[in-house]
């Protein structure tokens, strides 16, 4: 038990979240066995907002996905220990090191996720940025996927790559060299569609170049698909959405 009540309401309400969207990971094909992971970020004291002393919810390593009830979670602090409170059905995730890393060095990150799915891993083996070829990659990455370096799980090495590579880019995803993605998001859901996103573009890019040579998305294409995808798309403002549809169409008539 969290002896303040809101906190505890909080904590509860992210266990329900991520318990809920390790559920997605099977679901998108992202993960063999038990291999992969999210969290969510606790903010403790939402006055001040994100900060070095939340929280982070995470599964218990090595937990199949149909054992991992809201209670199965494990509640950590950002240097990736076990609070009082927090148990849950074991040890916490193998990477909680990486996300706890993550969620110390980037404050507006709310959530993390780790997979091995089959293409984006493909790329990581190659240690080979998938190029910004595709719409959909400019709508949620913003640009190449990049890849980060080589690191031996154990420390604060795979935490520290994903943060050094993810500083000098817009996407939420990163390609760890030899080992799979991570992606990063303002909560767990959204890091959840990273990865989803994530899978789908390195298999199409994977399949076209089978067939040739992708072709390259313009950097100002990219940054407008980029601006509007991020704050339009969706259920986003009627009004804003016709005024960028609007400068998209006069754009593409010009
Ligand atoms: O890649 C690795 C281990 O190398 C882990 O991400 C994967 O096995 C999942 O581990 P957890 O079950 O989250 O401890």
């Amino acid at each position: 038990m969290f002896s303040d009540p809101h906190l505890q309401d909080a904590v509860a309400r992210a266990r329900e979240s991520v318990a809920a969207l390790h559920a997605e990971l099977p679901r998108w094909d992202l993960v063999v066995w038990t291999a992969g992971n999210v969290s969510q970020r606790v903010v403790v004291d939402p006055s001040t907002g994100p900060g070095e002393h939340d929280l982070l919810v995470i599964k218990p390593s090595g937990v199949t996905y149909d054992a991992l009830t809201p209670e199965a979670m494990v509640v950590c602090d950002l240097e990736g220990n076990l609070v009082p409170g927090g148990e849950g059905a074991g040890a916490p995730s193998s990477d909680t090191a990486a996300h706890a890393y993550v969620y110390r060095s980037m404050p507006e990150v709310g959530g993390v996720v780790h997979t091995h799915s089959t293409y984006a891993t493909a790329w990581a083996a190659r240690a080979e940025e998938i190029p910004c070829v595709l719409t959909m990659m400019a709508d949620e990455f913003g640009g190449p996927i990049p890849v980060g370096p080589f690191a031996v799980i154990g420390d604060d090495s795979i935490g520290r790559g994903i943060v050094d590579t993810l500083a000098g880019s817009r996407s939420p995803a990163v390609l760890m060299r030899n080992h799979g993605p991570f992606t990063i998001g303002a909560d767990a859901k959204a890091a959840v569609k990273a990865a989803v996103m994530l899978e789908e573009v390195a298999r199409t890019v994977h399949v076209s170049r089978q067939l040739g040579e992708p072709l390259p998305i313009e950097p100002a294409a990219i940054d407008r698909l980029y601006d509007r995808y991020q704050n339009v798309y969706g259920q986003g403002a009627a009004t804003h959405r016709d005024r960028s549809d609007a400068v998209l169409t006069e754009e593409a008539r010009a």
